[in-house]
């Protein structure tokens, strides 16, 4: 809307306003929908801007922060044919923002252009000089009176924004800097003593653009409809996750009887020392609630359990308890809070598994028969995931009562809040309305806006980009299906591209329900490279455990483990790691804690849309890089750049040259530069066209830092 009254009618179309602000980005679904950014987070914002006639139009991307408080930052014109504009812009806070693009007359930039070109050439000189005496004039009140737009993240506050280009380089000037410079302009301007070349000089200095780049005089300022920003903690970009199932951890067989006792929350936190130790930010545990005895699930998801199989966890509830209790095998509530606190102790951050679906032995199948269907036959079906069967749970259905069933399952998550949980995986978040999800999650950002919910649906796009468009933080994907060069390139670019607006992939190579042939045909290489390859491609990725011991032998017909945790207790021992009796078990906790970090010592790394891929002649050899510009307190800017060069061919080395396009790593075309590998932990000089060797008998991946 303009800031002006207009006075024309528009027929039923929204009104343009008087300059034209369109294609706005990041905007989802027209702004009916948040776009999303962490705290810090370059982000670019573009826009189409033009105007009529031949007068400088420029353009303003402008932030506004839950207190109110406005930040503006100039756009660069990036394609004048275009009228294409753009600048990376970042948010400074968590919450609930606003943006828009203003598109705006600049008068200033209008007569210096004119006044150029007409002094050079002899016409109305004195008329120009005299109307460059108004123009600045007014730009002194600009100064006085106007915010100052701030810097775009890394560019100097004086980035040159044309058509009022501000001098590259130039240190930002104070509002009594700009104002005694425009000052001292608009003075010589006005010294008919001095010839006009000079005055007109003076008028349009470099300092005198960079000070009024900075507080700008602007006219016709034309906004764009204001949408919203959710800006949230770190942890909902980038992060390192770690799966266990708590009863395996500490789990023991009776090597007498065969039986086996479950692990606890106490011996589940002796766990938590090793995997905070491995650089893991996260530790997510599978369903902890009672779990349900009919229809119970025995060993390899066969349909007979044993009187000795514990069931799948994600068989939830018995007389014991639905979802807001604790399976008493694991502890009582002191126990599972002492398990919070010692991961909190260690840097881990606790995520709960939400699983919406009952055993049929769960309260609400008694208490809530109208929160499920029941059949013809007076049977309630078993709950599928095509082709998956679920033949110990029941869906819920959300349609009889949703309120009701909306509220019960709000009052869950605030059990969990209570005892300190702020990230859910979601089970099956697609199987369930996405209305619900967009009220629930909306709902307890209200009260715990810091709270992070990863969607847990491999299912069609459009599902997963919806979940994530109503508040989702983060997604898995199909990062576990996709090998080759050219499809993990496709889908990078996908994610990495206008999606990040709003969805943040989480990469894992394996889960307990996923092990593809890869992975089970792949080795240790395989385990090694497609960790390396998650952890670096996008901020966020997990591994599930066992994938220390490269665990991968599937159960006959299945692509997911033989004797899978999920329906039975699994001791790995983890006390024998590095003893003589692990004989030859692969161990990859060494590797994880040097990709973990190589992760937090490189903060590209926790961007995605800084993602760039780089050509290689090889199928199999695939390269990217991530360069991120850093700005610390004292306004000093670093550069971290890493680069990733991997053999994506878990079963041979290769030779390959990697074609580096240098100006996306920050460096000169041509120029040779130093890397340091973080794998092999040596360095080397590369250069454009450099050949490499990856592969099995030295290391699948080079995780390589730029240096200048
Ligand atoms: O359906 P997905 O493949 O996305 O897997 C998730 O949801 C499943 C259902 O909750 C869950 O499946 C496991 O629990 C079921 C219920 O107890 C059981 O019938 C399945 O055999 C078992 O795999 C899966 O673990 C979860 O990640």
């Amino acid at each position: 809307m303009s800031t002006i009254a207009r006075p024309f009618a528009h027929d039923g179309q929204t009104p343009l306003g008087r300059i034209p602000v369109l294609d706005v980005h990041p905007v989802v679904d027209g702004g009916a929908r948040p776009a999303k950014a962490v705290v810090g987070e370059e982000f670019p914002v573009t826009a189409t801007v033009f105007r009529e006639g031949h007068d400088a139009v420029n353009a303003t991307a402008l932030l506004v922060a839950p207190d109110g408080s406005e930040h503006r930052t100039a756009l660069e014109c990036t394609n004048r044919g275009l009228d294409a504009w753009a600048a990376e812009v970042a948010a400074g806070e968590p919450g609930t923002w606003s943006l828009c693009v203003e598109g705006w007359s600049d008068p200033y930039a209008t007569w210096a252009h004119h006044a150029t070109v007409k002094v050079e050439a002899g016409i109305d000189v004195e008329l120009m000089l005299a109307e460059g005496g108004i123009v600045l004039t007014r730009a002194l009140e600009a100064v006085a009176d106007g915010a100052p737009f701030v810097a775009a993240p890394g560019h100097p506050t004086t980035e040159p924004t044309a058509p009022s280009a501000a001098a590259p380089g130039s240190p930002a000037p104070t509002r009594p800097e700009a104002l005694e410079t425009v000052r001292a302009a608009l003075t010589a301007l006005q010294d008919t003593g001095t010839p006009a070349g000079e005055r007109l000089a003076a008028a349009t200095s470099p300092a005198v653009r960079t000070a009024l780049a900075r507080y700008p005089l602007r006219e016709l300022v034309t906004s764009s409809p204001r949408t919203p920003l959710w800006v949230e903690r770190e942890l909902a970009l980038a992060g390192a996750w770690y799966e266990f199932f708590p009863r395996s951890e500490g789990a023991r067989q009776d090597p007498e009887t065969g039986e086996w006792t479950s692990g606890t929350f106490a011996t589940a936190a002796e766990r938590l020392p090793a995997i905070a130790d491995m650089g893991f930010d996260v530790v997510y545990l599978t369903p902890i609630h009672p779990i349900g005895s009919t229809h119970r699930k025995g060993p390899n998801n066969t349909l007979e359990a044993g009187p000795e199989d514990p069931g799948s966890p994600y068989a939830i509830g018995s007389a014991e308890g639905g979802h807001d209790a604790l399976h008493p095998d694991l502890g009582d509530w002191a126990d599972f809070d002492a398990f919070v606190a010692r991961a909190t102790e260690l840097g881990l951050e606790v995520a709960l598994d939400l699983a919406l679906q009952c055993s049929p032995d769960h309260p609400w199948v008694s208490e809530h028969p109208e929160w499920f269907v029941t059949r013809a036959d007076g049977s309630i079906a078993y709950a599928e995931n095509p082709p998956k069967k679920y033949q110990d749970i029941y869906p819920l259905h959300f349609d009889t009562d949703p309120t009701g069933l909306a509220a019960e399952i709000r009052r869950v998550i605030g059990v969990w809040l209570d005892h300190g949980i702020r990230i859910f995986r979601v089970d099956n978040p697609h199987t369930k309305p996405v209305e619900l999800w967009q009220w629930l999650i909306g709902d307890v950002r209200r009260t715990h806006p810091e709270t992070i919910w990863l969607a847990e649906a491999f299912t069609r796009p459009a599902m997963m980009h919806t979940l994530a468009k109503v508040g989702f933080q983060q997604s898995y994907t199909y990062y576990a299906w996709r090998h080759d060069k050219e499809e993990l390139t496709e889908y990078c670019r996908e994610l990495a591209g206008p999606a990040a607006a709003y969805m943040r992939p989480s990469f894992w190579p394996t889960t307990h329900d996923i092990l593809t042939p890869f992975m089970q045909h792949g080795g240790e290489t395989a385990h090694r490279l497609r960790s390396a390859l998650a952890a670096t491609l996008v901020p966020t990725y997990g591994i599930y455990a066992g994938y220390e011991h490269c665990e991968s032998v599937a159960r006959p017909g299945a692509e997911e483990h033989l004797d899978n945790e999920k329906y039975q207790y699994v001791d790995r021992r983890w006390e024998i790691d590095g003893t003589p009796e692990a004989g030859d078990r692969p161990d990859l906790s060494g590797w994880l804690r040097m990709v973990n970090d190589f992760r937090r010592a490189h903060p590209a790394l926790a961007r995605l849309r800084n993602l760039h891929f780089h050509e290689t002649d090889h199928r199999d050899v695939i390269a990217y890089s991530k360069r991120r510009t850093l700005t610390d307190e004292r306004g000093v800017r670093t550069e971290d750049v890493v680069l990733v060069v991997a053999n994506l061919n878990p079963h041979t080395t290769v030779e390959a040259t990697v074609h580096l396009d240098l100006p996306a790593l920050g460096l000169e075309p041509d120029s040779t530069f130093t890397v340091h590998d973080a794998v092999t932990g040596e360095t080397w000089e590369w250069g454009a066209h450099q050949y490499v060797r990856v592969g099995i008998d030295s290391t699948p991946i080079h995780l390589a830092q730029v240096l200048r």
